[in-house]
């Protein structure tokens, strides 16, 4: 350590750490990463003790490292270029070696650059005091100047060059021979390049300004001078990330033409030299680049569209990329750039191989530029861009500007840019790219052909990082992908950087693991805490809550996943429990009023809690006090959940509730396994299933809270085109109520069963009451032949008001044709009728009478020719049309008035479907009680007396989906 200690360099404090930071921010710009890529000033330590205000400390680590990293600099170059175009698995392979860098803890690439400032005349005294400090030393002038430069530069050169990666795909190694010397060749010169991020114009203002100012050594203005006098075309160093500034000079510096693709011996030579170094991988997201259609995940339309557009030549002058971050759209628009412009004949555009391709894949094209908008703050450069893009294309067939953040650009931007497009330049394309097209000017929205980029499915990123891991020889579970995938929010480049990170560890990657890199706990492990909080259960509340903030989590963060998890439990999201106890939790609380109660209350808290958090110093123990307030939940959350009801419903989506049922061996409905669980378990959950979808069909908030709390399907029966449904209550008053809403269940339940239902409602969990009004009984359905259809254990009460859909029977021989498409269903009833809505008046008990009963049903049997076993049913008091036609309802009508005159009924419903006309419906003979349609609570809610006429409307307009209009006719005030 003494060796190379506390060498003085007399650079002002400020600005070297000025430019040391920068040094150090320069990241990737594409991967945002990362620290893991550290910069030499990481291994420097720095005082303030020295005379001139700045003492620099060479760190031993450094120090080793550009002793080694130096002596191998002639041959890594080499083997770089090999890695990358020969080797079978060259990505791989390069790859690995720069990730073996990193594993140690080295600066892989600014340290080599620093390397390469003083490599000959340094080398051999590297290890001395004085070599150090001026190595140092130089690096610090570097920066300074280098910052200069690059100010200067950029004034000049509003552009950045696309910084692309060479297709390193094997087959394109195979067909590219010449391409490694030409690497090798490229790579020597470029390392007499003083700086990382020296371009040409940079080492000539370096070596001036050096000479000038009496800085630098002989060795160092000889080398600028090499430098700017050699066929300098970037910097040429592995991982430099700058690379595609040093591209402008060449540029610039040349604008004679092209050199040709083929030499006139008919090689490639000539071309090979042309084209610079290519950076080598920095990490997976780059490695991994899509360079093709193909290779784009989750963008089919996206890719198949540009691909024709390309191939057939239909190409717009403008198009916009907009999506979230890190799903493709830089990519997408390099390679339709490349496609626009691959001179390849094949359909697969771009080849890759082509001199199009492999110079744009390279950076190195002068037809196709990528820009920032943040960097084209001003109308000069815009201007600077529309003159550029009015030339034609050096090369290629098409210009193409890809501009990157485009909702920066400013309005007059904008419209100078749009302004252009009128001109008559076919050769120009303009490929713009946002993640927020919400603040792009909706003028521009108009001129492009827009092609979102979606988040990407959980399932394809799953699916990708498989790929990397395989390709890179990583050992990983499914289970620990998905969670990458999961947590990336749809973003490949985030999953892959996640990735790339675990992959430094050298482990299996794991869930476990990955939760580790990120801080946060499994769901199961979340939902284990849940559980033991939700229960009382302080003891270990308290001991779980302390190990789990103990070790592998941060207070807030517990907080906030533990919300996260709660929000996706109740919105049915949460499909991640392994664990039985996981399981077994959410059988217990997903699907129960009480269940999903407790977890709304333990959101609240914990909203609260993360409040108090941000203020507190004790967190930890804050969230412990949160997560023992949990049990103790309001007054109306005393039940527990598995004392409820099995058919308490949750607002769970369908998907979810089959996706839990299938998922898992855990049956919800009975909460045992699914190997004890008999047949009748699962039809349980279908049919809460079922109720709890009846039950969102209702608008009336009140009626879907009474029905989701206190009532349950107990069963479906389904003959034809009729479902008979049995609903259960717990208490006389709730069986007395849904009576009310019978019409309401019914239509609710109609609309998930798809056909014509009726409703049974019986008592549960009660002692069955002893009065009239419920009854065990068979029920009969009667079709126009007297067939009698059987439904043996079927509840059907007293209160049987009429509306009744009925089933389409067979019908009977000899019947006409009408006849036969509009049976009659009669049932029969055995006390007072009940109309929903009526008001108490209208439940005025008829008794029976049994020869008026006989009457009726002969005069019913006359006009509407019903078969004799109507007559020994008892009263009627509803007749269910269920097409009503006009020629029928002559002596439907007939037999409506004689039961309402004869009061053997006081309340007719008919069921109308909706394409039947109104107009010859006596408007005078009877008041029409209600007309009910969908919505049936609108109805009830409108129950005042409506007569059809003011609502006739209405009722037709509403085509209701499940068949039929309901009017419901009174007899006349007199005739009562
Ligand atoms: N659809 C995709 N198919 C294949 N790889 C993808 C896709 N989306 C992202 N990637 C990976 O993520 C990296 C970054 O993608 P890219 O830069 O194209 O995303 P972006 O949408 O332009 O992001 P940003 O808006 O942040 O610039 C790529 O190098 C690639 O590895
Ligand atoms: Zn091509």
């Amino acid at each position: 350590m003494t060796d190379m200690r506390r060498h003085s360099v007399d650079v002002p404090l400020s600005r070297t750490l000025v430019q040391l930071k920068r040094v150090r921010s320069l990241q990737d710009p594409a991967t945002n990463s990362m620290s893991k890529y550290a910069s030499p000033s990481d291994h420097m330590i720095w005082e303030t003790a020295s005379s001139n205000g700045v003492t620099l400390e060479l760190g031993r680590s450094a120090h080793h490292q550009l002793v080694e990293e130096d002596e191998d600099l002639g041959a890594e170059a080499t083997m770089g270029s090999e890695r990358s175009f020969r080797a079978p698995n060259a990505r791989t392979a390069s790859y690995r070696k720069s990730s073996a860098v990193k594993i140690r803890g080295l600066n892989p690439p600014r340290t080599k650059q620093v390397h390469r400032v003083r490599q000959d005349s340094h080398r051999k005294s590297l290890d001395s005091n004085h070599s150090n400090h001026s190595s140092i030393r130089q690096l610090a002038n570097n920066m300074v100047n280098n910052v200069d430069a690059e100010k200067e530069e950029e004034e000049v050169n509003s552009y950045e060059r696309p910084n692309f990666a060479l297709p390193d795909k094997d087959e394109e190694e195979v067909k590219m021979p010449g391409y490694s010397k030409f690497r090798t060749k490229s790579s020597a010169a470029m390392s007499l390049v003083g700086s990382p991020c020296m371009s040409a114009s940079e080492a000539r203002s370096v070596a001036s300004r050096r000479s000038t100012l009496g800085h630098g050594t002989e060795d160092t203005r000889l080398r600028s001078n090499d430098v700017v006098g050699s066929n300098f075309s970037g910097c040429g160093i592995s991982y430099c990330w700058s690379g595609a500034s040093k591209y402008r000079e060449l540029y610039s510096d040349s604008d004679g033409p092209e050199q040709p693709l083929l030499s006139t011996d008919g090689t490639e030579a000539a071309f090979q030299s042309n084209v610079p170094y290519t950076e080598t991988p920095r990490c997976l997201s780059q490695k991994f680049r899509p360079r093709s259609f193909s290779e784009l995940i989750g963008l089919n339309v996206v890719a198949q569209s540009l691909l024709y557009s390309s191939c057939k030549g239909k190409v717009a002058p403008m198009y916009l990329f907009h999506g979230p971050r890190g799903t493709g759209k830089t990519s997408t628009a390099r390679i339709f750039a490349a496609a626009l412009n691959c001179v390849s004949l094949e359909e697969q555009r771009p080849c890759g191989f082509c001199k199009e391709c492999v110079i744009l894949f390279s950076g190195k094209s002068r037809d196709v530029k990528e820009l920032d908008a943040a960097k084209m703050d001003r109308l000069g450069r815009v201007k600077a861009l529309l003159k550029s893009a009015s030339l034609v294309p050096y090369s290629s067939r098409f210009k193409v500007f890809i501009i990157d953040e485009c909702h920066l650009l400013q309005e007059d931007a904008w419209s100078a840019i749009l302004k252009s497009l009128d001109e008559p330049y076919r050769h120009t394309v303009y490929i713009m790219i946002t993640s927020d097209i919400e603040s792009l000017p909706r003028t521009s929205i108009t001129h492009c052909q827009k092609f979102h980029f979606p988040k990407i499915k959980v399932a394809d990123i799953v699916y990708r990082l498989e790929r990397i891991c395989i390709e890179e020889g990583l050992e990983f579970d499914h289970d620990g992908l998905y969670f990458i995938a999961a947590k990336s929010n749809g973003s490949l480049r985030d999953s892959e950087i996640m990735l790339d990170q675990l992959s430094l560890l050298g482990k299996k990657i794991t869930i476990s693991l990955v939760h580790e890199l990120v801080g946060s706990v499994s769901d199961d492990e979340l939902i284990e805490l849940l559980d033991l909080a939700l229960s009382s259960d302080t003891t270990n509340t308290v001991r779980r809550a302390r190990e789990l903030m103990g070790s592998a989590i941060d207070p807030l963060q517990l907080v906030s996943q533990l919300a996260n998890l709660i929000m996706d439990i109740l919105s049915g999201r949460c499909q991640s429990a392994v664990t039985e106890v996981s399981k077994s939790f959410l059988g217990r609380y997903a699907l129960s009023e009480v269940g999903i109660k407790k977890l709304r209350h333990a959101l609240k808290i914990l909203s609260e809690t993360e409040k108090q958090l941000r203020t507190s110093r004790n967190q930890a123990t804050w969230v412990t006090v949160a997560l023992l307030q949990f049990g103790t939940t309001e007054s109306n959350l005393v039940a527990e959940p598995n004392e409820t009801h099995a058919h308490s419903v949750t607002g769970y989506t369908d998907d979810w509730v089959s996706k839990v049922h299938s998922s898992s061996n855990f049956c919800q409905a009975c909460n045992s396994n699914k190997s004890n669980c008999s047949e009748r378990h699962c039809r349980r959950l279908k049919l809460e299933n079922i109720w709890r979808r009846a039950i969102g069909k209702c608008r009336s908030r009140s009626a879907k809270s009474f029905l989701r709390k206190e009532g349950f399907l107990s069963s479906v029966h389904v003959t034809e085109e009729l479902a008979i449904a049995e609903v259960g209550f717990g208490h006389p008053d709730h069986l007395s109520r849904a009576e009310k809403m019978q019409c309401l269940i019914e239509c609710a339940l109609q609309h998930v069963l798809g056909c014509n239902v009726e409703i049974r409602f019986k008592l549960v969990s009660c002692p069955v009451r002893k009065d009239a009004r419920l009854k065990r009984q068979s029920f009969s359905f009667l079709n126009c032949s007297g067939r009698k259809q059987e439904l043996s254990d079927s509840v059907v009460t007293d209160e049987d008001e009429a509306v009744r859909p009925g089933a389409r029977e067979t019908p009977l021989k000899g019947y006409t044709s009408s006849q036969q498409e509009s049976p009659y269903v009669m049932q029969r009833v055995d006390s007072k009728p009940t109309v929903h809505g009526c008001e108490d008046d209208a439940r005025s008990t008829l008794t029976s009478n049994r020869s008026m009963t006989d009457d009726l049903t002969r005069t019913c049997r006359s006009e509407t020719n019903y078969s004799k076993g109507v007559s020994e049913q008892g009263r009627f008091d509803s007749i269910h049309e269920p097409d009503l036609q006009p020629n029928c309802f002559s002596r439907t009508l007939k037999l409506q008035k004689k039961l309402l005159s004869s009061g053997a009924a006081h309340t007719i419903c008919l069921r109308i479907q909706p394409h039947n006309k109104m107009d010859f419906l006596p408007k005078k003979e009877f008041d029409t009680y209600f007309c009910a349609y969908e919505p049936y609570e609108q109805c009830s809610r409108s129950n005042s007396r409506a007569t059809y006429s003011s609502r006739d409307d209405d009722l037709w307009s509403k085509n209701s989906r499940f068949g039929s209009n309901l009017l419901c006719w009174r007899a006349p005030k007199q005739s009562m």
